[in-house]
Formats: structure tokens, sequence, C-alpha cells
């Protein structure tokens, strides 16, 4: 299979953002996994099973809007996720799906969602410019029929309208955004925002 110029430049940014999520510990093991959308509607997302932050350019496949592989590589085993945001929101062009502790225990003490207001790092969320902001994050419960949750994530838009992010319970994190490094700054302020909540609550200390 020949790449095409945007895959391979969306690729090594898939790649680097592993790189920077791996060194915050964000995604143990082979956790976690990435994609980006190409000006023709194909989306670059990594190949299931791979660790995210050594990722080579050959752990980064490409799959039409509906998940089919389009180079005969198996796709990351919750690729429905990523699809079914890039389906709803035309102006995502990247997903991103760490595995971090912060996700993690923010999921334990808080059970259907986290409510974040009053922090002036919501404004590094796409659309937010004042700190009087109140951004909640729901909390699904996980499960291993990927596209079941989807359908649970899709009900929720449905009723409540667009979000930021959500977390899925025991499990971690999915932002998006319009660019791969729009989504990564959304992922950081999350994780800054969790950490505070989690620090208040006394689930943490430093
Ligand atoms: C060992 S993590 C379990 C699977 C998971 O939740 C994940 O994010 C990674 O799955 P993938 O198929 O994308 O490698
Ligand atoms: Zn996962």
């Amino acid at each position: 299979m020949t790449y095409n110029e945007d895959f391979l430049m969306l690729a090594n940014q898939l790649i680097d953002a592993g790189q920077f999520i791996d060194s915050k510990g964000w995604v143990p093991a082979t956790s976690g996994n990435f994609s980006a959308r190409l000006p023709d509607g194909t989306i670059a997302i990594t190949v299931s099973g791979k660790h995210k932050g050594r990722l080579q350019l050959d752990d980064i496949m490409l799959i039409d809007a509906d998940a089919n592989s389009l180079d005969g590589k198996k796709p990351s085993a919750e690729t429905a996720l990523h699809t079914s945001l890039y389906k709803r929101f035309p102006a995502v062009q990247s997903v991103l799906h760490p595995h971090s502790i912060n996700a993690t225990l923010t999921s334990r003490l808080f059970k259907s969602e986290i409510v974040l207001e009053d922090y002036e790092l919501l404004k590094a969320l796409a659309g937010i410019d004042t700190h009087e902001s109140r951004v909640v994050i729901p909390i699904f419960a996980n499960d291993q029929n990927i596209p079941r949750l989807a359908e649970q994530v899709e009900q929720y838009m449905d009723k409540h309208g667009a979000i930021y992010a959500y977390i899925i319970a025991g499990h971690g994190l999915y932002t998006w955004g319009s660019s791969v490094q729009e989504t990564l700054r959304h992922l950081e302020a999350l994780e800054f925002l969790f950490d505070c909540e989690l620090r208040l609550h006394g689930v943490k200390r430093r």
C-alpha cells in the first residue's frame, strides 16, 4: 500500500503525540488509541495492540469512515468510538484515547459525570473564553461491546448536545478536536483539571 502525503503527515503527528502522551504515563502497556481524519474523509488510526508511546509508521493504518480497513491491517479494537465521533462532528479531525490514572480515578470518585467550573484552564478548550464556564464530562460504564458503548455515547449527545470529552469508567478518556494539536491541548487541560478535582477530594496528595 502506498500512503499519500496527508496520511504520512498525520501518521507522524500521531506518533509524536503518542510519545508525548506516553511521557506523561497516560498510555501504559498497550492501552490507548489515536486517530486523525484526512481531507478525503479516510482516517489514519493506530493498529490494535501496539505500545502507543513507541509507534512506528507501520503501526498507523488507514480505514474508511465506516471503519473498514483499507490496507489489510487490523485497526484499534475501539475504532467504532472514533468513527462515530467523526460522523457526528464534521469539524472533528482527531481523536485521542489515553488510559490515564487521573481519568480512571475520576471515574471511581464521580459516578456519572465530573463537572469542571471556575478554572482558568477551561480556556484551553476550544470555544471557551472565560473561567466562568461549566464543562460536564460524562462517565459511561465500561463495556466490551464497543458498538453498544458507542451507541451510549451517541444517545447521551443526542440528549445533552456536544461535549468535549467522555470517560469510560475504569478504563480511560476520549477527547477530540479540530487537529491533533488541539486534541492534545484538550487532553492536557483535562488531565490537569481532573488532577485538581482528585486532590480537592483528597484522592491524591501530589
Ligand atoms: C491493554 S488495553 C485494552 C484495550 C484498550 O482499552 C485500548 O485502548 C487499546 O486497544 P487497541 O486495540 O486500540 O490497541
Ligand atoms: Zn481503551
